[in-house]
């Protein structure tokens, strides 16, 4: 496991080398000449030069890794639409906080188109690719399909552009409803590689890079989202949104994250999953 980071040094360079001319193909050449682990060296690429600068892969798949641009901070970010806050930002592992991802009518129109389909949690069973009721995840849950009605297509398209990932690369919105109680315990959302079922996951759109959840109302107590490895807690509030994302399947990611019992009301959130590649 490599131990190299992504220093502002690191991107300021690449910047240059990509100003004065060098394709991305040849800086990413020079870093793996360098030393650089190609994985972080993507990632650098794709952070400083966003996904359009970056390298297709023979499989298919879009390298790096969905990411806000904050190369300035700059508070608000332009996401077509609508301008998101950016709460604050974690760079190991990667996690951002936005606010006003959405609208409160945005939200309440999710959560009622929602209500109507909504079934106890699946979570991705052990050893086939269907399903099972997981007694560590107690809300209900349903899922949409991507671009399903127009509300849920701005608010894809939205993401796609605040994340610089495109909507083609993401699962259909997931929502969950927590009652009081309810809880996800700690996960990795990423597919287990040593699970049976894994590959054949993995044929629709490879590997999960990153998660986003979004808060569709604000609890009144508990329910916020955890990061055990790194004692993060996550404040739901409705409209406000967590981001991140895992360059590999694996927990020195540090990706660990649960939803934390609710305690008073109901908690809604929707998930949006990112891929590597093209999600049908
Ligand atoms: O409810 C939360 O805060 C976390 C949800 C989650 O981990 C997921 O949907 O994968
Ligand atoms: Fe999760």
């Amino acid at each position: 496991m490599s131990q190299q980071v992504i220093t502002p040094e690191l991107c300021a360079w690449i910047s240059e080398q990509s100003r004065v001319g060098h394709a991305s193909e040849s800086i990413l050449a020079a870093m793996l000449g360098s030393g650089w682990d190609e994985a972080i060296a993507r990632q650098a690429l794709a952070r400083t030069l966003g996904q359009s600068a970056t390298l297709t892969t023979s499989d298919g798949s879009t390298p790096g890794l969905p990411e806000p641009d904050l190369s300035r901070f700059t508070p608000l970010l332009e996401a077509g639409d609508r301008q998101v806050k950016v709460v604050m930002a974690l760079r190991q592992p990667r996690v951002v906080v936005f606010a006003d991802l959405l609208s409160d009518e945005e939200c309440d129109g999710i959560v009622a188109l929602a209500s109507k389909r909504l079934s106890r949690s699946e979570t991705v069973a052990t050893g086939n690719d269907g399903s099972e009721v997981n007694a560590a995840r107690t809300s209900d849950g349903m899922f949409f399909e991507r671009c399903e009605t127009e509300l849920i297509r701005r608010v894809e398209s939205r993401i796609a552009t605040l994340l610089r990932w495109p909507l083609d690369h993401g699962e259909g919105l997931q929502v969950l409803r927590y009652r009081p109680g309810a809880e996800y315990q700690p996960h990795y959302d990423y597919f287990d590689p040593s699970h049976v079922g894994t590959p054949n996951i993995l044929k629709r759109g490879g590997q999960r890079v990153g998660t986003l959840v979004i808060y569709l109302n604000t609890p009144a107590a508990g329910g916020s989202t955890i990061f055990p490895d790194i004692g993060l807690d996550v404040a739901p509030v409705k409209g406000h949104a967590v981001f991140f994302s895992y360059d590999r399947p694996h927990p020195s990611t540090q990706s660990l994250h649960g939803g934390s019992p609710v305690l008073e009301g109901e908690k809604w959130v929707a998930t949006k999953w990112l891929r590597q590649s093209v999600f049908n």
